[in-house]
């Protein structure tokens, strides 16, 4: 808000009672230095002024409530903005149509995600009224693939903080900054690292793009309130050498703290959010590195309301799309292999709710389903005789086989159905590899997971063409349709965007406690509903983004019930209809009326 305000509140009450100066409005007249900005000087001592009362200027300058040219005439005057506004009155739809006219033009990606983070900070129920109205269009920019480009280039970008920001230098006091968050009631937060962005990397502190636009997603797609929602980031320094060199770095020119200093800050951290908002806030891992993860999550899903989005949410949503594939190739999980490029958290996550789900539906032991998958990392196939030496999570994936060290070999050994790519490196789905899986299977399934763009294993075009159209293709970032021997295929987007919004909106309708595996599957479940047999014969294994907020509420829904019937929840009783229920809870950006 900005310290030019007219109103004198509590805030200037309790200033006063400290003995500092009152600003008396009337007294404002153009030619007096009524603030005493004159007289200081960068070495004097003041307080920086604020109004609370959201009225005339700091109406306009308040995200929340600001409308802009969309205050009426009653408004205006009302609310002290006379002449503070150009006189045209225009609708939200007017604004709306303005803005994504103004945002085409810009030809370069980064333009268009300044140009929103922007709105999002000026008038936030109109951004959010943008991102649910033009979803399919906004969401490659405030989301993968140009959040990633943004993020290695926070530094230079950053124009006004997002989130909240604690690193090193705040241990010890990780409570009394959540109090100088302006919230106080919070319901999800995303709190990431920094040092396994998308699959570029450790972007240490500016890493915050990314719960900054997951929080915007959980708003747009699932519904939650901007103002529950909180972006954190853990500055515990960064091992980018590039960026500790880069003068316009944001974060600590550190290296990684690492041992009991990382894990006290944490945990710290984690007993703050739990004293600060209470048990059933939504704390979602982001973007952290596998070596930190499952331990994470392992450690604090006994004590708090805990989901690792790129464990547990990508599981989810690859889950789902597997069961919307097998609409079409035919056969049971059971009946399907699976190969690996990549076992860290997405691999080993996803497999691990295959294999779940696999021995739900066959009563088999899950040492037993887990026979069915198979991984490769980058030292190649994961087998018997490399257990010794593998990460704990790995383990479970090491199978009695003769040591083969690369994909195309694994591939010829292994045959999977099914191929996923989750290595975060780029163009490694080859065209050997994908045509090796189009010779031993009809419809060959290929999962090109890895985010942004170009960490993707291949391109849909790639898929389409090498495969001879016969690919049932989804990929991390988006791709455009493909036109191959005169027919159009759709790619899906098998991103966790489909899966935490809608998720993590079920655990806040539900009150739910903790997370627990069948959350996951029953989100997995809602998601594959959505798709009609209209998208199967396209090829899509997901529904289109545009039906995201029916979607949420339907995952919401399935994800409630789950916590209901497991006990976990504690908002009683039980909704009856709980579709019904999530959509009359979620956030609709459109304007109030002033009074
Ligand atoms: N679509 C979606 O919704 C999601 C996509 N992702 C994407 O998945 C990617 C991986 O994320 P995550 O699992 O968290 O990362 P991790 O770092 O946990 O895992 C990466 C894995 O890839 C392996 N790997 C790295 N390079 C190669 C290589 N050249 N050949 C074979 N294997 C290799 C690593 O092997 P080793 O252990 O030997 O180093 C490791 O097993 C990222 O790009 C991320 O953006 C993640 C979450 C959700
Ligand atoms: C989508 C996502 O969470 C990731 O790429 O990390
Ligand atoms: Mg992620």
């Amino acid at each position: 808000m900005n310290g030019r305000g007219i109103a004198v509140d509590n805030t200037i009450e309790e200033l006063r009672g400290e003995g500092e100066r009152v600003l008396e409005p009337k007294s404002a007249a153009v030619d007096e230095d009524v603030y005493n900005d004159d007289r200081y000087t960068e070495e004097q001592f003041m307080m920086p002024w604020t109004v609370s009362v959201a009225s005339g200027y700091s109406l306009l300058r308040n995200p929340q409530h600001n409308k802009g040219l969309a205050f009426n005439e009653k408004e205006r005057d009302a609310h002290y903005l006379r002449g503070l506004l150009p006189p045209a009155c225009v609708s939200q739809e007017l604004q709306e149509k303005k803005i994504m006219h103004n945002l085409r033009q810009y030809q370069v990606p980064l333009q268009r995600y300044k140009a929103m983070m922007d709105l999002q900070e000026r008038n936030e129920k109109l951004f959010y009224k943008l991102l649910i109205d033009h979803v399919e269009e906004l969401l490659p920019i405030v989301y993968t693939p140009t959040v990633g480009e943004a993020c290695q280039k926070y530094g230079s970008i950053f124009t006004h903080p997002q989130g909240l920001y604690i690193s090193l230098n705040e241990k010890g006091r990780i409570l009394e900054v959540l109090r100088n968050w302006p919230e106080r009631d919070i319901q999800v937060i995303v709190v990431t690292d920094g040092e396994r962005i998308l699959g570029l990397g450790d972007l240490g502190c500016q890493g915050m793009g990314i719960p900054v636009g997951k929080l915007a997603l959980y708003t747009a797609l699932g519904g939650v309130r901007p103002s529950a929602c909180l972006p954190v980031t853990i500055d515990v320094g960064t091992n980018n050498e590039q960026l500790l060199k880069d003068e316009f770095y944001i974060g600590l020119r550190r290296r990684r703290a690492t041992g009991q200093e990382y894990e006290e800050l944490l945990h710290e951290f984690m007993t703050a959010v739990k004293q600060r908002y209470g048990e059933k806030v939504l704390i979602q891992f982001e973007d952290f590195a596998n070596h930190n993860a499952f331990e994470l999550l392992a450690k604090y899903r006994k004590t708090h309301l805990v989901f690792n989005d790129d464990i547990q949410g990508t599981a989810s949503v690859v889950l789902a799309g597997l069961f919307a594939a097998l609409k079409i190739v035919g056969g049971t999980l059971a009946e399907h292999s699976f190969l690996f490029l990549g076992a860290g958290e997405a691999g080993t996550g996803i497999a691990e709710l295959i294999a779940l789900e696999m021995s739900k539906q066959t009563k088999a032991p899950l040492e037993e389903t887990r026979k069915k998958i198979w991984m490769v990392d980058s030292k190649g196939l994961i087998v018997s005789s490399r257990k010794e030496s593998l990460q704990h999570f790995k383990k479970p994936w090491a199978h009695d086989h003769e040591p083969v060290n690369n994909l195309l070999a694994a591939i010829k050994a292994i045959k999977p159905t099914v191929l996923i790519g989750s290595s975060g490196v780029g163009k490694t789905f080859t065209k050997e590899v994908v045509e090796a899986m189009a010779t031993f299977n009809e419809k060959p399934i290929i999962l090109a997971l890895s985010n942004p763009t170009s960490q993707s294993e291949c391109t849909a075009e790639e898929a389409y063409t090498w495969s001879k159209g016969r690919a049932i293709f989804a990929s991390g970032s988006p791709f455009d349709p493909v036109e191959y021997d005169g027919k159009i295929f759709v790619p899906g987007q098998a991103n966790n965007a489909y899966i935490f919004p809608g998720f993590g909106l079920g655990l806040v309708i539900s009150g739910a406690t903790r997370v627990h595996d069948d959350m996951l599957l029953a989100a997995s479940e809602a998601l594959a509903k959505q798709v009609t047999q209209d998208y199967l014969d396209q090829g899509l294994v997901y529904p289109p983004f545009s039906n995201i907020r029916k979607i949420s509420a339907h995952i919401a829904a399935n994800v409630a019930a789950k916590a209901y019937e497991l006990g976990l929840a504690t908002r009683l009783p039980c909704p009856k209809d709980l579709v019904k229920h999530a959509e009359s809870l979620m956030y609709n950006p459109v304007y109030c009326s002033y009074r």
